[in-house]
């Protein structure tokens, strides 16, 4: 079958990310023949151009003229056909004639759209394209210190120029397709060990890769371990590791240079699939010794109080969440045909029949405001809120176990929680549910206070209007936006505890009691339609984000992708107990105790930020509000 018809197939599906359609095909779906890259390439670069593409099919009529060709076939063709050196990629034949016939029409269509734009040659509107579809981000590199150091690292990128801030990094990048451009480096004021390279840079075919002396993981990746910072001899738990980011970086702190070799790294891993991306990841990273991993096991299950337990000093939580902080997900998909006045003076609608639903009928945009569901009437809309809010607490939920079964750990002194989110449910909501248990008052959990912490210099900090009003707490937040902040959005709190260990095996059956009526809450067999919803919703995700996490940029080894993995299925849309969402009224406003703002973009940016409002305001609307 020809790469347009099978390209044209997969732009005709509607369930499951491009990617997904192409890389992870179900074995009931039909199996492709044109090569997955290929087929990747052509795809997106159509949708990137489809607005333009869009406009030519209109005003051209070609749907009209040409019966057989269907929407997503001709704006493939029309693609390699107007903006490619060699045209339409397959042998003459009637696919080729179709557009080849309307040659001068469709030409004169494009250059009358692209003046339009004022793009006076199509190498202009070509670059302009180019330039906007661009990694905003840098590309991070985490030195593997288990198996080289920063310094020995640098001597592989001799002809590198070390730059000041991350601006430098992106200027630098418009540059990277001319010889001597983009051989610029940034070091990490806050993550020890990182550096940030122009995102055009292919380090996945350099040496230093390929013998895992380097990790490609985004700074904000980073900061849990950092945060973390477990003495050299410490005994860690990874309670949720694959693909193994932080749990390599945590050994690379403990047995890395320097480092001794008596403590290690306790990595849980429920999901048996990616438990093997997991030990792969710690093979590669030379991690093996410090690394015990434990795949397809589940932390809640986990006992603290046993003999290998019961000396873990340091936990780092990183639970499954919505991953709305996640920008590489940035995808296209296809556009109706807008209509156009044309040269027979009608109104048209693709191909005159009727128009078939396209899967998303804007640009998708990247996953930061794509369930962003401001500015949505009607009931439909409405539900599709409830559906999202509702899943948020059940990840909510899980979360606050999650911190609650750390806490019971003996010996346990510090823990880190973070998510790739942006959403304050999953954030500073979990982090004060948290401090609010049993567990926590009596054990003596309180939050790392910013000042006590290895990131006090960070500049974007929890929103105070999450936290009860509690500018202790709010500060002790670490916050990350997408892109402004150099990568994905991200949150992290630490928690800290003092004293004995006086705990008995009762307390810790009582805690763990705690934690169940906490999660599980009321109504355990009585799902309603909304949580059935969620459920199905959540199940849809968790496909989808399985997927997801293969082939994206932020992944350890570029394969293997860093967060928003299969979310948990949800304890029945029980909200955590949060005593501070009765005290703090959302929709939130972002906090008026932003830190002022950084002039570089190396340093995170002011707190205030129209993302977090927005992503705050996903609250539930009042019973006033919905009626309205
Ligand atoms: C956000 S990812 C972790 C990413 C990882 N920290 C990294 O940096 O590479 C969350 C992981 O936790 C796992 N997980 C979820 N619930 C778990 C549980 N109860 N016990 C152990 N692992 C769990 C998920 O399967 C998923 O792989």
């Amino acid at each position: 079958m020809s790469l347009y018809i099978e390209a044209a197939s997969i732009l005709n599906e509607t369930s499951g990310s491009l990617r997904s359609r192409i890389y992870h095909r179900p074995a009931s779906s039909p199996q492709l023949k044109s090569p997955p890259a290929r087929l990747y390439a052509l795809i997106i670069e159509t949708l990137k151009h489809q607005e333009i593409l869009n406009e030519v099919i209109a005003k051209s009529e070609l749907l009209k003229l040409e019966r057989k060709l269907t929407h997503s076939l001709t704006l493939l063709l029309l693609h390699d056909h107007l903006l490619t050196k060699n045209g339409i990629a397959t042998s003459p034949g009637p696919l080729r004639t179709q557009i080849e016939s309307h040659k001068a029409r469709l030409s004169s269509e494009f250059t009358r759209a692209r003046l339009k734009r004022g793009f006076g040659t199509t190498a202009l509107y070509l670059s302009h394209i180019a330039s906007e579809s661009a990694p905003k981000i840098p590309r991070w590199v985490r030195v593997n210190t288990l198996k080289c150091s920063l310094t020995s690292l640098l001597t592989q990128f001799p002809d590198y120029a070390k730059v000041d801030t991350l601006e430098d990094v992106m200027t630098a990048a418009k540059g990277i397709k001319t010889k001597a451009g983009g051989r610029v480096y940034y070091v990490d004021p806050y993550v020890k060990d990182l550096l940030a390279f122009p995102p055009g840079i292919d380090i996945t075919t350099m040496p230093c890769y390929i013998k895992g002396e380097v990790i490609l993981q985004d700074r904000s990746s980073c900061l849990p371990a950092a945060l973390l910072d477990p003495p050299k001899e410490a005994w860690v738990v990874d309670a949720t590791s694959a693909p193994g980011n932080k749990t390599t970086h945590a050994a690379a702190i403990l047995h890395g240079a320097g480092g001794s070799r008596k403590g290690g790294v306790i990595a849980y891993e429920k999901d048996p699939r990616r438990a093997e991306i997991l030990k792969r990841m710690v093979t590669r990273a030379g991690g093996d010794v410090a690394i015990t991993v434990r795949p397809g096991e589940d932390f809640l299950k986990a006992r603290p109080k046993s003999d290998e337990l019961s000396r873990v000093t340091h936990l780092l939580l990183d639970p499954s969440c919505s991953g709305s902080g996640i920008v590489s997900r940035a995808e296209y998909s296809l556009l109706p045909i807008p209509e156009f006045e044309t040269k027979t003076g009608t109104k048209r609608k693709r191909g005159g029949k009727p128009a078939a639903k396209p899967a998303v009928t804007a640009p998708a945009k990247p996953a930061v405001i794509a369930d962003d569901a401001e500015g949505a009437d009607g009931e439909q809309e409405e539900t599709k809120q409830d559906v999202a809010e509702a899943r948020l607490h059940s990840l909510a939920a899980f979360q606050t176990e999650m911190i609650q079964h750390a806490m019971t750990f003996p010996s346990a002194r510090k823990i880190t929680y973070s998510t790739c989110s942006i959403h304050a449910i999953e954030n500073e909501q979990v982090v004060m549910a948290a401090l609010q248990t049993k567990v926590a008052k009596r054990r003596g959990w309180r939050v790392l206070g910013r000042e006590e912490g290895v990131l006090s210099e960070w500049e974007r900090r929890g929103l105070d209007e999450e936290c009860a009003g509690d500018h202790h707490v709010a500060q002790a937040c670490i916050r990350a936006n997408p892109i402004e902040d150099g990568g994905i959005g991200f949150f992290l709190c630490g928690f800290v505890r003092e004293g004995e260990d006086d705990s008995k095996e009762e307390d810790w059956v009582e805690e763990r009691k705690e934690t169940v009526e906490v999660t599980v809450g009321k109504g355990k067999n009585q799902k309603g339609k909304k949580e059935e919803k969620v459920e199905k919703a959540q199940a849809r995700e968790e496909e989808e984000e399985e997927y997801d996490e293969k082939g994206e940029e932020w992944g350890g080894f570029e394969e293997e992708e860093e967060a928003a993995p299969a979310a948990p299925a949800p304890k029945k849309a029980a909200k955590p107990a949060n005593p501070a969402k009765k005290q703090a009224p959302r929709p939130s406003k972002p906090s008026k105790s932003a830190a002022p703002a950084t002039p570089a973009a190396s340093k995170p940016a002011k707190q205030t930020s129209s993302i977090i409002q927005r992503k705050t305001s996903l609250a539930p609307k009042s019973k006033k509000q919905k009626r309205k």
